[in-house]
């Protein structure tokens, strides 16, 4: 699959297909389960990502999940701060300023600007996953994987993430894996079909939803199966 930078892709198919572990596949979350085996490649630009340090290519890669899951034992602005102060950043100014600009891009800034020192844990699930977006592009990312990233949360706050993709992609890579197939054609340029594990079709969303080469894919679409 050639993922286009700066453009959101998104990762479909019914349960079991194969989507998350696809997309961990690309930031090398996989490697961590025991007995796990590699093999293909994964290149972002030139740089083969099996060749890189696995810490530094999930700075690269960053990932939100689908529960969000900020640290509960730290406050708003540590949980954004964190991936900064462990790549070395000490200084206090600039540390503010990154916090602010991540929180801004996440759309939550407005929300928490007065109360960055209260506990993660203590906003919503929809503002939790908005940190988790932000904590995610504190460390300026090239690629964000998005695993599902509203299935947990309300209708308004689902609305929230999804304009967030529409904002982010024109500066972000981002690829998100969705069970609803309206989200996908709501928010992403391109769309992967995936089925038992293989990739059955990819290409433009629009193409994808409305003339899809494989029958498999359009029995999916039109809702005859998953
Ligand atoms: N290409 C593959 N070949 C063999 N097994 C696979 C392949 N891809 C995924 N699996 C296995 O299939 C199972 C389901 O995979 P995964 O969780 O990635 O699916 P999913 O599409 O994300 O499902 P859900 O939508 O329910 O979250 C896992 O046990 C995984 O190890």
């Amino acid at each position: 699959m050639n993922i286009e930078a700066e453009k959101a892709t998104a990762i479909i198919g019914p349960s079991g297909c194969g989507k998350s572990t696809f997309v961990r596949c690309l930031n090398r979350l996989h490697e961590t389960l025991p007995m796990a085996r590699v093999d293909g490649e994964v290149r972002l630009g030139e740089e083969d990502l099996y060749q890189m340090d696995p810490v530094d290519v999930r700075r690269v890669v960053g990932m939100v999940f689908q529960k969000p899951n900020p640290f509960p034992t730290l406050s708003i602005f540590d949980n954004v701060a964190i991936g900064l102060r462990l790549g070395g950043m000490r200084n206090k100014y600039e540390l503010q300023q990154r916090v602010e600009e991540s929180l801004r891009m996440a759309a939550l800034w407005d929300e928490v600007k007065d109360r960055l020192n209260s506990p993660a844990v203590s906003l919503s699930g929809g503002q939790q996953q908005r940190l988790c977006i932000a904590r995610a592009l504190a460390v300026e990312p090239e690629v964000l994987l998005m695993d599902e990233p509203a299935s947990a949360l309300d209708p308004i706050s689902t609305l929230r993430v999804e304009e967030l993709v529409e904002q982010l992609k024109g500066s972000y890579t981002i690829v998100i894996v969705t069970h609803n197939m309206q989200q996908a054609a709501r928010v992403a340029d391109q769309t992967a079909f995936f089925l038992n594990g293989e990739l059955v079709e990819f290409g433009d969303t629009t193409k994808i939803f409305t003339k899809p080469s494989d029958q498999r894919t359009e029995d999916y679409i039109t809702g005859r199966f998953g």
